[in-house]
């Protein structure tokens, strides 16, 4: 079925803070493009492209293809840099104490994709938290995943070697 997707595809590399990440990068439709925090200059990246809308690509087909492209991929409410519910406000600060990419969409802009990723993963709640392509669960699994050290072992092969 066709669909038009208005999310925007958020990617960006966390920061170990749970205060100001230095950068962020984002997805305009399926196209990369980077800003740096304060960078006046910044719009100058704004490049969308690949538009999905109209295309006769599915939700369940933009969600399967996010969660294959994007190691780690949050649906959740509003953006890492400025989450709209304090769930998926955890989720994003618990995933930003690792040197890892972070990839996110707003499922507040769109509520067709928020029912998709609901389907799609059969999970009732957001934030919902996709690693290396697995569902893994919301704010509360990741935090005790975090807490116990699963997750720095499920994220160590995409980590940053620096
Ligand atoms: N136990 C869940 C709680 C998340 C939760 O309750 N989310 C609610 C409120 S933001 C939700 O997504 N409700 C369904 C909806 O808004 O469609 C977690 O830890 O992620
Ligand atoms: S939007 Fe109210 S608890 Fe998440």
């Amino acid at each position: 079925m066709a669909t038009s997707l208005s999310s925007i595809l958020f990617k960006g590399i966390s920061a170990r803070s749970f205060t100001t990440p230095l950068t962020s990068s984002c997805y305009y439709g399926m196209r990369y493009f980077t800003t740096v925090s304060n960078d006046p200059d910044t719009h100058n990246d704004f490049k969308p492209a690949n538009k999905l809308e109209n295309s006769n690509i599915s939700l369940a087909d933009v969600i399967e293809q996010d969660v294959k492209d994007n190691p780690v991929m949050v649906y959740m409410k509003g953006v890492p840099d400025f989450p709209q519910c304090g769930f998926s406000s955890l989720a994003v600060r618990v995933l930003q104490q690792y040197d890892v990419p972070l990839s996110a969409r707003n499922i507040l802009e769109d509520p067709e994709l928020k029912s998709a990723v609901k389907a799609f993963s059969n999970w009732p709640t957001f934030p919902q938290i996709f690693i290396k392509g697995e569902f893994v669960g919301g704010s509360d699994i990741i935090l005790n995943m975090h807490q116990t050290g699963e997750l720095k072992e499920k994220l160590k092969d995409i980590m940053s070697k620096k």
